[in-house]
């Protein structure tokens, strides 16, 4: 990500750093409802060389997926079309760069669909060179697949993404297969099949194919062929899509004006204790090797252990008891921002470990809206010599702005969140948002939790 503090989102279904140059709330139809938020498709790309298995191995996830609607993109779609002196010397023609793809015609059609809004896809024709009508309507759905050999070298398009595959077949089995397509389906000759190939294809699998496999979440060796990747690779798809859905349940009950304190406090503990471990993860790790019962060797790791815990008042101590049965025994300092100082945000008191500066620093607030209260606490972990790195902010919900204001202040910071909301109104609520976290959670937001002198707490 250029620039910007990694920001970890949860519920944007497999692990997604989020660009934050990337708009978050231009949907159209947010828009004209500001309290719907449309449910955002899982967007899957599908990499790999020239006749690799790429539509095998799509064709294998689109076939297991039969009660949601997907929809397959292909980035042939995007080919520019060849203007009367490109068709001249077609055969000069390099069809797998990546400047032959209109690729920002493709990155804004799919932030439109990833927005779940339809959208119109050209209809490139091979055998013309040649975006012809009719377009094909694509309609919202469930889960996008974008395949093609270089849908993962734009950054842009690569941030959209939720899970990342490259199909990875040698390139000899790639080249026979690429012949027989060529001759038999497409009419062409051998030789410039083999020439287009020396000079086109296989260089530019090299320079811009193979290097954008670093990226892939999951690599398929030897593509549709491999049954066994391929049934490892659905069930991760799977688990994945359960995780986001289970997030997506919890977050429901929270947001729900409607549930009671008792659901909300629980639901809200059972999303804090997941960004808590979540969170963990993203510490520094050594490996380690233990010996087990069976007198096996098991190969694992052990977490950096020198950390404190440090919550907003009030809010975010909420968190802390997710964060002591998570790390037994860790310290936790506080930090009271009052909401009336002249820049929005005061800090009124502060308790810390004296050593903090040696520490990594878990920060613990649930709502992160226009960024002025982490941006006061998190100046004051500086102040203390606590390094920017070490510090991770564990937050349940975060607004477009805040994260902007935030990571633009402390670029070296990592946010874990397990939701981005759309927006923040101009009284800096978080929007959809959950309404006040600190009364709803804490029971001061109606006269129910109130203790009178004869009554036991509701
Ligand atoms: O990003 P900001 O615009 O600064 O807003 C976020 C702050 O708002 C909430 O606290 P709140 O002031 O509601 O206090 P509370 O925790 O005592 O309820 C939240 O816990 C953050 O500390
Ligand atoms: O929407 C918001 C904004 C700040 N604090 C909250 O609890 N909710």
């Amino acid at each position: 990500m250029d620039s910007s503090a990694s920001v970890d989102a949860l519920s944007n279904g497999f692990k997604n750093h989020v660009s934050l140059n990337q708009s978050h709330n231009n949907n159209n139809n947010v828009a004209s409802n500001p309290r719907v938020q449309p449910k955002q498709p899982f967007f899957i790309g599908v990499a790999g060389g020239t006749a690799s298995g790429k539509t095998t191995v799509c064709n294998m996830i689109i076939s297991q997926l039969r009660d949601q609607r997907v929809v397959l993109v292909n980035q042939d779609s995007f080919y520019h079309s060849l203007n009367a002196e490109k068709l001249k010397r077609v055969h000069e023609y390099n069809f797998d760069h990546p400047e032959a793809f209109d690729t920002e015609h493709m990155l804004s059609c799919m932030e439109q669909i990833k927005r779940g809004q339809a959208v119109t896809i050209p209809n490139y024709d091979f055998k013309t060179h040649q975006s012809i009508e009719p377009a094909c309507k694509v309609n919202p759905s469930d889960i996008i697949i974008l395949e093609g050999i270089l849908v993962l070298h734009d950054p842009r398009v690569r941030d959209l993404m939720n899970m990342k595959i490259f199909v990875d077949t040698d390139s000899d089995v790639r080249l026979s297969r690429r012949i027989q397509r060529d001759t038999v389906e497409r009419g062409r000759n051998i030789e410039n099949v083999l020439d287009q190939y020396a000079r086109f294809v296989k260089p530019s699998f090299e320079e811009f194919i193979l290097p954008s496999k670093k990226y892939a979440d999951i690599i398929i060796p030897r593509g549709g062929d491999n049954d066994v990747a391929i049934d490892l690779m659905y069930n991760i798809f799977i688990q994945s899509l359960a995780s986001m859905n289970s997030i997506r349940g919890m977050h429901t009950l929270i947001r729900d004006a409607k549930t009671t304190k008792h659901d909300f406090v629980f639901y809200a503990d059972r999303l804090i204790r997941l960004v808590v471990e979540h969170g963990l993860g993203h510490l520094p790790f050594k490996e380690k090797q233990v010996i087990t019962p069976t007198g096996s060797v098991y190969s694992g790791v052990v977490f950096y252990k020198r950390l404190c815990g440090v919550s907003v008042i009030r809010s975010g101590e909420s968190m802390e008891n997710a964060l002591r049965a998570c790390v037994k025994g860790i310290k936790i300092g506080k930090i009271l921002i009052h909401g009336e100082g002249s820049n929005g945000r005061e800090l009124i008191y502060e308790k810390l470990p004296k050593d903090i500066s040696s520490r990594h620093v878990l920060f613990l607030d649930p709502v992160l809206a226009s960024g002025n209260s982490a941006i006061n606490a998190i100046s004051l972990l500086l102040s203390k010599g606590v390094p920017e790195s070490n510090i991770i902010f564990l937050n349940l919900i975060a607004a477009p702005d805040g994260i902007h204001a935030l990571c633009k202040r402390f670029p070296k910071l990592k946010l874990v969140t397990s939701a981005i909301d759309e927006s923040l109104n101009e009284d800096l609520r978080v929007i959809p948002g959950l309404g006040e976290f600190g009364d709803r959670y804490f029971g001061t937001d109606n006269e129910e939790g109130t203790i009178s002198s004869s009554t036991t707490p509701k």
